[in-house]
């Protein structure tokens, strides 16, 4: 596992505890829980031709600090009408001002597929995720090998799509021998927030055989063409559109 910043290790140590809870509910609920939800289709959406934007829902974030106020029913609403293929909801309560009432909104208040973005480490969250979402993040940086490759297989299981997220050679080396199907490239490191859109140019050949998105960084049609030309099959665009949600519909018209 990468050394990871004091952010990260912090935001996965909160995730933990509220995964505990969540377990103490008893994971068979759960579990039930996950195998009745419906499901719309992620990985779909991002495979089919043409750049595909994940559009974020995202209040604040350690790296941006308050971004700004937002409905989620309403700013689903409008990202689907700007052309967004899928949508991305923060549910990390402390530094994202995020929650599972946003993604149940979110969700509730559009058609696309969506991702729920949190800071993912115990099967509890994967089976919460599957009842509420149609994708679940797993940041690879969080993760061994093993275990990376454990919560690709059990989100398959319960029929919710895994986002694999990784930074550098040897995470994507990983996220493909844990069985991956859908890579995000962060452009942002995790650990001092500095943004190079270079990462997916340099990661992306490696990751040819799944559905590659680039995320982080991109704040204008111009970034996103550039990691499109990079193999992008996906841009996902957070701080940015939750400005100006005007560059969803930019980049949604990139042939
Ligand atoms: O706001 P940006 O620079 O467009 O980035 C969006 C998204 O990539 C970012 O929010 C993100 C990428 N990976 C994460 C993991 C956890 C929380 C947030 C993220």
């Amino acid at each position: 596992m990468r050394e990871s910043g004091t952010v990260l290790d912090a935001l996965a140590a909160a995730a933990r505890r509220r995964a505990a809870e969540l377990r103490s509910g008893g994971i068979e609920r759960l579990y039930e829980e996950a195998a009745q939800a419906g499901k719309r289709g992620f990985r779909e959406a991002l495979a089919a031709p043409g750049l595909a934007v994940i559009s974020e829902i995202k209040r604040a974030s350690p790296s941006a600090g308050f971004i700004r106020e937002a409905d989620p029913a309403e700013q689903a609403a409008l990202y689907e009408r700007q052309g967004a293929r899928c949508l991305s909801v923060l549910t990390e309560p402390e530094r994202f001002r995020g929650s599972l009432e946003d993604l149940r909104r979110a969700r509730e208040a559009s058609s696309l597929p969506v991702l729920r973005k949190d800071f993912t480490v115990d099967e509890a969250q994967v089976l919460e995720a599957a009842a509420r979402a149609d994708a679940v993040l797993l940041i690879a940086a969080l993760f061994t090998g093993e275990e990376l490759a454990r919560y690709v297989a059990l989100a398959g299981e319960v029929g919710v799509d895994a986002l694999v997220e990784v930074h550098d050679e040897r995470e994507a080396e990983l996220a493909l021998a844990a069985g991956a199907s859908i890579v995000g490239v962060n452009n942002r490191d995790l650990r001092d927030f500095s943004v190079d859109l270079g990462t997916f140019e340099r990661l992306s050949p490696l990751l040819e055989g799944v559905v590659r998105v680039a995320e982080s960084g991109i704040k204008t049609a111009e970034d996103a063409r550039r990691m499109r030309e990079a193999g992008a099959d996906a841009v996902l665009v957070g701080e940015a559109a939750m400005r100006d949600p005007g560059l969803v519909g930019r980049i949604a018209a990139i042939p």
